[in-house]
């Protein structure tokens, strides 16, 4: 049997065929392969389809080639955000109807989750725009799509099955997979990843999340309200470490309330398969403990797919937790060799690898002599942990901040002083906004609200325009919108400097003569 034919993707149903007939068409046949290539992308995740897709829209008649082994679209697509996302939707659902009695609203006591068409509502969805990611797309912009594993066979070649592709510059995208954590009996007991916990037509009515990363936490809730026992394990002691620790308290008191168990600072020491399903003995602040759950679901960070490229072949230079090396303008130690997204980038989004494919196309095919060529420091990147609510995040943090030795100050709002949140019932959470002190220049931003992902990018642009504070307090804000909050605290600055006792003084005088 050809790789082609068995990639699927389960349930095997009309969704899950129509997405496959689009990322990964069982009757694809590779193309005849140009002489030379402009640019071979390996990988056909956002990374990938961005660079191959935009290199071969620019024009100029690039020779392009797109290799993909698994899925066009990856993680993203089908085991990432838009799954996950789906998910999500429908769980808010039963977070407002848990929530209906405080709006006046009465509503039967039992919440009939009907999981299986909440799944089939996700598959439907991500069937629904994988035409967007599809192998004819990209074969319809000019690009050459080749369906299987590559490799790197000379300085100047790649192996794809039997096929030799030449190139003149070639860029790696090819993303990651999760962790494997090294715990006793996990592997022999069964255990659901990002890659599997997808293709569930069931509910587990109870489930361990390994992992309090955006993962875990996005996750945790979402199962949570759709009708699971949730215990979260979390080896830090507060969920969502790697945020504003205000925001991430906000966010694990709303996972309490709402009935996950959290297992913080834990130590899990073994798995085992019982007949009542899957038993963990663990200890927690030092204390033993067990609990047995029908599955477990890891999040436990990412590890880059480095292996079988024959890397060491091309001198490109990588390291097994971080991936592959490179340097601010996206180069490997092969500098024919660019590398893009998950695979290279401490940021791990899909916008980032996005924005990192573009810095790709423009620095390996547009920048003679290096003219021109875009650092990946120069972006100003936004991100959103999607849990309700969400936590938005832009620039710097306070700590950061200080570390560099910026002299940083903070402007607090809370949701309670913002009229439309209290309309809303939804007064946990605040707008921060980092600023040089003395300076209205912005540094950062974090965000908690329900919708703080919509509300980010006024902050986001704001910083790539470089505008401060005064002139964001004047940018009129509809009344009542939550994202008034973000002009408060900017009034809140423009405030606190536009009054010195020497404006106060001539005001005074102003007013004499008025
Ligand atoms: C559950 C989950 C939820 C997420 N939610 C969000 C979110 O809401 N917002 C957000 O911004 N980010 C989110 N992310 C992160 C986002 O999915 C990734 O940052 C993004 O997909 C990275 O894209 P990439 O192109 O670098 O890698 P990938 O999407 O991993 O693509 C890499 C591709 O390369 C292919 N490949 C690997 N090796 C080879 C080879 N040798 N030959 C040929 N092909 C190869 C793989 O099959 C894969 O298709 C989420 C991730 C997960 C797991
Ligand atoms: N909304 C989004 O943009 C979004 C959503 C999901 C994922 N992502 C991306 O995916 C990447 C991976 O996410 P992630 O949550 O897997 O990774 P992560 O590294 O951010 O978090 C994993 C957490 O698991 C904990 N952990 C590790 N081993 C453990 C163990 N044995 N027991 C208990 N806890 C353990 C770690 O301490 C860590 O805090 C992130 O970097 C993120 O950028 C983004």
């Amino acid at each position: 049997m050809s790789e082609l034919q068995r990639v699927t993707i389960r349930p095997v149903d009309e969704y899950n065929q129509t997405l496959v007939s689009y990322v990964h068409p069982l009757d694809w046949i590779n193309p005849q392969p140009a002489d030379c290539y402009d640019l071979v992308v390996i990988g056909a995740g956002t990374a990938g389809l961005v660079a191959a897709g935009g290199a071969a829209l620019v024009g100029g008649g690039l020779k392009v080639a797109l290799i993909e082994r698994h899925l066009m679209g990856g993680d993203c697509l089908n085991f990432g955000c838009v799954p996950s996302k789906c998910l999500i939707r429908s769980s808010r659902v039963v977070g407002e109807i848990w929530n209906a009695k405080a709006y006046g609203i009465r509503t039967s006591k039992y919440v009939d989750v009907d999981f299986s068409s909440v799944m089939e509502r996700m598959r439907r969805v991500r069937s629904g725009i994988s035409h967007n990611d599809s192998a004819k797309r990209f074969q319809n912009m000019g690009v050459d799509v080749f369906l299987g594993n590559a490799e790197f066979s000379s300085s100047d070649t790649v192996k794809v099955d039997d096929q030799t592709l030449r190139f003149k510059k070639a860029v790696i995208a090819t993303g990651t997979r999760p962790i494997e954590p090294s715990i006793p009996g996990l592997e022999e007991a069964g255990y659901l990843t990002n890659e599997t916990v997808f293709s569930l037509i069931q509910k587990p009515q109870s489930l361990v999340v390994i992992g309090g990363g955006p993962i875990g936490c996005e996750l945790a809730q979402a199962f949570r309200r759709l009708g699971c026992e949730v215990i979260l394990f979390h080896k830090g002691s507060h969920i969502l470490n790697k945020e504003d620790i205000d925001a991430a308290e906000i966010v694990q008191k709303v996972f309490v309330q709402e009935g996950i168990r959290l297992v913080l600072n834990c130590q899990i020491q073994n798995v085992e398969k019982t007949q009542d399903g899957k038993t963990i003995y663990f200890t927690c602040n030092g204390k033993q403990d067990v609990v047995t759950v029908d599955e477990i679901l890891v999040g436990t960070g990412r590890a880059p797919n480095v292996e079988g490229l024959n890397l060491d072949v091309v001198g490109v230079e990588y390291d097994q937790r971080q991936g592959v090396k490179v340097n601010d303008y996206l180069q490997t130690t092969n500098p024919k060799i660019y590398a893009a997204g998950d695979i290279c980038m401490r940021w791990k989004f899909t916008h980032a690898a996005d924005a990192a494919a573009r810095i790709v196309i423009r620095n390996a095919l547009f920048s003679p002599f290096g003219l021109g060529r875009q650092k990946l420091s120069s972006l100003i990147m936004p991100w959103v942990t999607y849990t309700d609510p969400e936590i938005a995040h832009v620039g710097m943090y306070e700590h950061e901040a200080q570390q560099m030795g910026v002299d940083v100050a903070t402007i607090k709002i809370p949701f309670t002083d913002v009229d439309r949140a209290v309309a809303d019932g939804e007064e946990e959470g605040f707008v921060k906004i980092h600023h040089r002190k003395g300076s209205d220049k912005i540094l950062g931003a974090t965000i908690v609200a329900r919708h703080a992902g919509e509300m980010i990018s006024q902050i986001t642009t704001a910083i790539v325009g470089n505008i401060g504070l005064n002139k964001l307090s004047q940018v009129i804000h509809p009344y009542p919108t939550q994202a008034e909050a973000i002009r408060k605290a900017a009034d809140a600055y423009y405030l606190s400097t536009a009054f010195t006792p020497n404006t106060k003084r001539l005001l005074a005088w102003v007013k004499k003569f008025s």
